[in-house]
Order: C-alpha cells, then structure tokens, then sequence
C-alpha cells in the first residue's frame, strides 16, 4: 500500500527557489519505489509575490496550506533594507505567522560536523548538538508598538512574551530528546540575571520538569556566555534549549562553526500534529548570492531528511542523511553549482539502497 502524503511547496525568495529545486530530487530520490508518495502543491508567497501583487499571506492561502500534512519552505524575503518592502512585513507576516499559526512550538535545529567539513574553528572537537528553539513566543511575536514615530523623542517597545504554558511544553519537548540521546545533557541557555522574569520562568520550569528526568544531566548558561562556548568549546552541548530570539542567533552560530550556514537544516514542528509542520533551511534568501547557482543547497537537503524522520520515514531520512554526509566528506575545495550538489546527493541516496531490499 502507498501512503500519499500532501506536500505543500514554498520556494520563496532569492536562494529560496534554487535550493528547494535540489531538495526536491532528494525527496524523490529517497521515496522512489518506497511506500510514500508526495502529493505536491506550489505556493508562490515571499517578497517577489507581495511586490507583484501586494499580498503577503491571504487567508486562502493559509487555509490551503494547513490542508496539507507538511510543508517544505526555501526561503522568504528581499533585499534587507529594500524601501519598497518597508511596512510589507514579509518575516513576520508570512514566516512568523506560518509558525504561530500553525503552532510551531519546537523550532528544532540539529548541528553536527561531519566528517571532512572544515570548520572555521581550528580545534572544534565533536560537534554534535540539536538546538530546541521555541518557535511561538518571546519578542518575535509582535507585541510592541511606537509612538512619536520619525521624531527625536520616539518610543518604540518589541514586549517579550513568556507563557507558562509555551516554556512548558517546549521544556518537555527538549528534556525528552535529551533524554533519548547517547549522552543526554539539557543546557538551558537564557539572560536569567538580566531578564529576570522570563528568565525566571524558564530556569523554574526547568528545574521542575529536570525532576522527572534524573538520567539527564542539567546545565545552565547565560546567553552571551553560550556564544563563547559555542566557538571555544562546542562538544559540551548535547541539547540546548532557549526562546526564539536567542535560539534565532545561536543557530546561525552553530551553523558557521558546523561548516557553513549552507549545511544547518531545521525543522518547525507541531509535535501534536494538530497542524503540518514545516521544514526549512536555517539560513535566509541570501539575495548577495541568488541567481548565481552557487547556493549550497545541503541544509534544504537535510531539511528533507527532518521532514521524513517527522512523517515516521526513518529509513529514507537516514539515507538522505548518510548521502549529505559521504557528500560532504568528499567536497575539498573543488566548486560545484548548486544543482551539482544536488543532483550528486540524490544520486548517492539512490544508490543507497533501502536495509529491506
Ligand atoms: N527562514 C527564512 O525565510 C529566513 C529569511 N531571512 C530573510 O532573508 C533575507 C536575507 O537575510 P540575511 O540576513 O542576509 O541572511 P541569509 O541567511 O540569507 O544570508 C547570510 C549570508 O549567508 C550566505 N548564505 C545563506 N545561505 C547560503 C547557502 N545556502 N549557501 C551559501 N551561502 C549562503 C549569504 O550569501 C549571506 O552572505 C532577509 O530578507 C531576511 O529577512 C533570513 C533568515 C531566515
Ligand atoms: C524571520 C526570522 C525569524 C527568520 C530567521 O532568521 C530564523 O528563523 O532563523
Ligand atoms: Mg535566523
């Protein structure tokens, strides 16, 4: 029997169209003959729409993406700074709402240095962390304001917001992958001594849930002494844990000392399965590259990977990632376009035949 699975598609801006192109021939190559199928439907949203036609994201739109059972997205956004985008609000309008609408609570980015990737640290030791970001909360969630805006005595507020419930329900999300992983350490990563009341919340709700978890070890770190450790000494994080703002930043950081943004997939997950997650590189639209072909198309890539262990596909979604990793180890410094890549990664998954066969 095949299992139809609907797919909605969001290439986005910039890279975001030439990364999902490669990212799609892994899907298909990881499902030919398998027991799973893409049903797939293209939606056109990103800055490119909303400069043709005005619209970031219509409640049409949003209703037929939520009909689907996942989502996989490139990436959304213009030029920043493009006068023409001021006041479109495409981050938050479309992104933002897709993850808070559809209840992303667990941002979930793995990072792992494979094998011959060079990193830019000279000592990196074993880089093997996911980050467990909270994807509905904290300042991203736009509840601020301006007044006297354009004058010298503007006012402009971004409100964090921290509830029980969502630093609940992510804590629990994160202490249960630690728990399942070989070394099964949670660091907590916050500005407690700055950001006292959040920070509050989040180190009791920590310390609370830790209770029911005495296999896993529990550490705590402020967030700018986490960026230092992130670069002198990456092997002590197992899984981290944080609100969005800073899980947005350790991320990109955790990508570059991975190798390279290119290479940092992630997931936007509604553990529930009320609504369809979302998978998507952690990098952006990079308009400084798009056009070029030179797009490393690996993290989308390794989206698709996420995207299948999500839908209970693990075996594919090994493949996939055995693929990005002989692909990797192998890469030097020879150049090779993004479609390259990607034609070479679905090759190696074709080759790698399922256990079963
Ligand atoms: N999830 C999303 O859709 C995201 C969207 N954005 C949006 O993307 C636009 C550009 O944002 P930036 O801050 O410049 O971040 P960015 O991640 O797009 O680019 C930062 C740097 O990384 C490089 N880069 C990114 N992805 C790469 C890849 N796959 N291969 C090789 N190099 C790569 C870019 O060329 C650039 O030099 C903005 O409009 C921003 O709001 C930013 C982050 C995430
Ligand atoms: C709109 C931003 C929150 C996107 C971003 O930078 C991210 O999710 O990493
Ligand atoms: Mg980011």
């Amino acid at each position: 029997m095949v299992t139809t699975v609907k797919l909605a598609v969001i290439p986005g801006d910039g890279i975001g169209p030439e990364v999902v192109a490669e990212a799609l021939k892994a899907l298909d190559a990881a499902t030919v003959d398998s027991g799973i199928e893409f049903d797939r439907t293209e939606f056109q949203l990103g800055a490119a729409r909303y400069l043709e036609t005005g619209d970031v994201l219509t409640d049409d739109d949003l209703a037929a993406i939520k009909s689907h059972d996942a989502i996989l997205l490139g990436a959304v956004g213009g030029v920043p700074g493009d006068p023409r985008l001021v006041g479109a609000n495409i981050e938050r309008g479309l992104l933002l709402k897709l993850r808070f609408d559809l209840d992303h609570y667990v941002n979930l980015r793995p990072s792992v240095l494979y094998e011959g990737v060079r990193s830019p640290l000279a000592e990196p030791g074993d880089v093997d962390f996911v980050v467990v970001r909270e994807g509905t909360e904290g300042p991203y969630v736009g509840n601020g304001g301006a007044i006297r805006t354009g004058t010298p005595a503007e006012v402009a507020n971004e409100v964090s917001v921290n509830t029980a419930y969502g630093v609940e329900r992510v804590v629990r999300y994160a202490f249960a992958l630690a728990a399942s992983r070989p070394r099964q350490k949670l660091t907590l990563v916050h500005k407690t001594n700055v950001l006292v009341f959040a920070g509050s919340l989040w180190k009791r709700t920590v310390d609370r849930v830790a209770e029911e978890y005495p296999e896993v070890t529990v550490d705590y770190l402020h967030v700018d002494a986490a960026t230092i450790f992130l670069v002198t000494d990456p092997g002590r994080f197992d899984v981290i844990v944080t609100d969005n703002l800073f899980g947005d930043i350790l991320t990109d950081l955790a990508g570059a000392i991975s190798g390279g943004i290119g290479l940092a997939a992630s997931g936007n997950i509604n553990p529930d399965g009320t609504f369809p997650s979302m998978f998507e590189p952690v990098h952006g639209s990079a308009p400084d590259i798009a056009g070029k072909g030179i797009a490393d198309p690996t993290a989308a890539i390794g989206s698709v990977a996420l995207l299948l262990r999500h839908l209970g596909e693990a075996e594919a979604a090994e493949r996939v990632e055995r693929a990005i990793a002989a692909d990797v180890a192998e890469r030097g410094d020879r150049p090779r376009s993004t479609s390259e890549i990607g034609d070479q990664i679905a090759a190696r998954i074709q080759a790698l035949q399922p256990a079963h066969s």
